[in-house]
């Protein structure tokens, strides 16, 4: 239990009722997950302003309220206090509520619109195998050490996010890596989090459904890099002609990283194959165990980091090349017949761009790529006939099919992609609005040694319908494929 006084500590905030001695045995943003003598904070969020739920807080046994907007009745034995922006303070009330746990663990995380991920897996592995206790934060799941704690989001929401790093404190991390996607920044969902390092791995087009322009999308990453403390190290992708206005307004120490630009790390690959990745980086040659010219930069990142993190760089890369990609990021399966399928989590144009054509830089004359690729509902509509033509250009022969439709109707996903098809690319694409059906589909076309790519759902062990999520694994199906 914590006092009403102690969760509010660095906080503007007005009592319009109640005691702050009060004691809270709870903080939530979610009136359901409510329990006795608990705090609610009312968010004003993207479909609901939570200010409705207050009155059902209360009967569930909320006694204290965080709110914006003042309401009309006033329970008596209930403490209310108002803040300029609910959603904002979350984090931090939660950190007060959680002992602010990022003072007791460093906190480094990574934005960017590709990468994140992988960097994240890559570095947590490494610092486990460095011999640290360690937790992450990722798109695939939470991990404290090697206990897996499920996840729908990338990046948690601000109560969840404090409650897992005190978990980490608790169970003696050092470090915890995680993913800040942009509509958490937005969000406030770092609120709280006193972080030893931020990472820019890239920007391409995402995510404008929510962020309006590329310049809001650009500016919503940015203030990671802007509220940096001043002992954190900034790193950033100079690669990226944004990478320098990251550190525009960053108060950070400035560190940077590139293949193709001076930095203060500098990679350059030496050799792609289907097996791996020979890069030097800073003057030393390693082998690295994944797959595609993009991981480069994600090596890179992850080395420089361990760097910035004192550790010794001859056993970072040795521990770096010991290391296998993140789940469903370029798997591989070989078929009886010789058909290499590829399982990858490419679901921006950018990132399909990269995959292919770095398959198209390993692969010999002859031998022909399919893609099966569709897009995501009740997300960006201006990525799909980009990914789309992306496809379509990049590979000899193109399925367009199904992802997570959520609430849309994947046959109007289907069309807005088709709108990214030219006539002539018409003739080698087909449209298969079952994935099952279109991986089945790849498979029944594949000549020997033919790269079948299954990209945009890479881990993911589901396909969301209308709210629901049904089983379903790309890696899974194209298994069965292949032995049937
Ligand atoms: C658009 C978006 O980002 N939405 C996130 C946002 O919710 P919101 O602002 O829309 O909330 P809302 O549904 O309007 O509800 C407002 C408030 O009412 C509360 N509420 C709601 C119902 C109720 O009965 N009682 C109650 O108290 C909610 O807990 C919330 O605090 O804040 C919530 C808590 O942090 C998130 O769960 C929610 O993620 C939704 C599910 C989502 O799909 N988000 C995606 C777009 C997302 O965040 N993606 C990024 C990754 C993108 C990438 O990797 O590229 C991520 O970090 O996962
Ligand atoms: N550094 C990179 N640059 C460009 N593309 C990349 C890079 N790293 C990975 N990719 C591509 O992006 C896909 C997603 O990678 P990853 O899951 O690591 O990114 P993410 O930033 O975590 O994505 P999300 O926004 O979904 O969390 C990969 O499957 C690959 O196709
Ligand atoms: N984190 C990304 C993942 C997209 C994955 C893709 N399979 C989709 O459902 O669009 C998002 O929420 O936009
Ligand atoms: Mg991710």
């Amino acid at each position: 239990m914590r006092n009403i006084q102690t969760l509010l500590k660095g906080i503007e905030f007005e009592l319009i009722k109640g005691d702050l001695n009060q004691l809270v045995s709870d903080v939530q943003i979610d009136s359901r997950q409510l329990t006795a003598d608990s705090a609610f904070i009312a968010i004003k969020g993207t479909q609901m302003d939570a200010h409705k739920f207050i009155p059902k807080a209360i009967e569930l046994g909320a006694k204290t309220i965080i709110l914006e907007d003042e309401p009309s009745d006033l329970v008596d034995g209930v403490s209310y206090i108002q803040v300029n922006n609910t959603s904002q303070v979350a984090g931090l009330i939660a950190s007060n509520f959680y002992d602010n746990p990022s003072d007791n663990i460093k906190v480094i995380a990574i934005t960017g619109t590709n990468g994140k991920t992988t960097v994240v897996t890559l570095l947590q592995n490494l610092f486990i195998k460095l011999g640290y206790n360690t937790g992450a934060l990722t798109t695939i799941e939470n991990k404290i050490n090697n206990e897996v704690i499920p996840t729908k989001l990338t990046t948690p929401d601000p109560v969840t996010l404090q409650r897992l790093l005190a978990e980490m404190v608790k169970k003696n991390c050092s470090y915890c890596f995680m993913e800040a996607s942009s509509h958490a920044i937005v969000q406030g969902r770092l609120s709280g989090i006193n972080l030893t390092g931020a990472i820019f791995s890239n920007i391409s087009h995402d995510h404008l459904d929510y962020h309006g322009t590329m310049k809001e999308y650009i500016n919503a990453k940015k203030r990671l890099f802007d509220t940096l403390p001043k002992n954190a190290f900034a790193l950033v992708n100079v690669d990226d002609k944004r990478g320098p206005v990251m550190l525009q307004n960053c108060k950070g120490k400035h560190v940077t990283f590139g293949l193709h630009t001076m930095a203060n790390y500098k990679g350059k690959l030496i050799d792609n194959t289907f097996e791996g990745i020979q890069m030097d980086i800073n003057g030393q040659e390693a082998w690295f165990q994944l797959i595609g010219s993009f991981n480069a930069y994600n090596i890179l990142t992850a080395y420089a980091t361990a760097i910035c993190l004192d550790e010794e760089p001859m056993e970072t890369l040795q521990c770096l090349s010991e290391l296998r990609p993140a789940r469903g990021r370029f798997e591989q399966l070989v078929s009886k017949k010789n058909v290499r399928g590829i399982i990858d989590y490419a679901h921006t144009p950018d990132a399909l761009e990269n995959v292919l054509e770095t398959i198209k830089d390993i692969k010999e004359d002859g031998e022909n790529i399919i893609t099966v690729v569709g897009c995501g509902g009740d997300r960006d509509k201006s990525k799909r006939p980009v990914m789309a033509k992306t496809a379509a250009m990049l590979s000899e022969k193109v399925i367009l099919t199904s992802d997570n439709p959520r609430t849309e109707d994947p046959e109007v996903i289907l069309e807005e992609m088709m709108d990214g098809i030219s006539p002539t690319q018409e003739r080698r694409t087909q449209v298969i609005l079952d994935r099952k059906e279109a991986i089945l589909k790849a498979v029944e076309m594949a000549e020997p040694r033919d790269i079948i790519l299954l990209a945009g759902k890479g881990h993911e062990t589901y396909q969301e319908i209308d709210g629901v999520r049904h089983h379903f694994d790309d890696k899974e199906e194209l298994f069965k494929a292949f032995h049937s």
